[in-house]
């Protein structure tokens, strides 16, 4: 158990979802409760590097932690969105999920040059998709140093992957043996 048992216990687990053998944890649940919702948001914000400048979240889920610590902090934010959602010039990458595969886009000149953006999102399993993230906020000009995540599943090894990369990665709750 973690200290943030209390916000652990407000996750769904929807076991077989989207495909057999995937153990779904499902954060809508705690999404419904308002005080765990702000205790949620109030336990990523502090621990916030301080020279961020810019919150980048990632398409569906992402957007509700990005938009929470983006308000809380201050900070302006990204949408990191899924394929053909972008209006302007934009770049993009394919990546894998642990139940398929999709991809990211980010629209171009939204980050500035040396920029340091915290990338943030609902969980993290495998990673992919906060590679993908990653390799779209740098090929940007941006730098992360930082990713936020509510939920890690580290038997999935992405946490181990960020950090591989010389990124901090930070994680409310750890749902181990997924
Ligand atoms: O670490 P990974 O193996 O890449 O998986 C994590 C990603 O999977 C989920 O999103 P999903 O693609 O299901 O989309 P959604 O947010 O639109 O529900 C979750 O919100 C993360 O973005
Ligand atoms: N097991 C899981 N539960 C919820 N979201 C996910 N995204 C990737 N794997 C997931």
């Amino acid at each position: 158990m973690t200290d943030n048992a209390d916000l652990a216990a407000l996750i769904r687990t929807i076991p077989d979802y989207p495909k057999p053998g995937i153990l779904f944890r499902d954060v809508s649940t705690l999404l419904l409760d308002g005080p765990g919702f702000r205790a949620t948001i109030d336990r990523m914000a502090a621990m916030v590097a301080p020279d961020t400048t810019l919150i980048a979240g990632i398409e569906a889920r992402g957007f509700v932690v990005a938009a929470g610590l983006s308000y809380a902090l201050g900070l302006g934010k990204l949408m990191l969105r899924k394929p053909g959602k972008l209006p302007g010039e934009k770049i993009g990458t394919d990546y894998a999920l642990e139940y398929g595969t999709d991809r990211i886009e980010m629209h171009v000149g939204h980050v500035r040059d040396g920029q340091k953006v915290l990338l943030v999102d609902d969980l993290i399993a495998t990673g992919g998709t906060a590679l993908a993230g990653v390799d779209l906020i740098t090929r940007g000009g941006g730098i992360v140093e930082q990713a936020l995540f509510i939920v890690d599943l580290p038997d999935l090894g992405g946490a181990a992957k960020l950090r591989a990369k010389g990124i901090k990665v930070d994680c409310l709750i750890d749902f181990e043996g997924d």
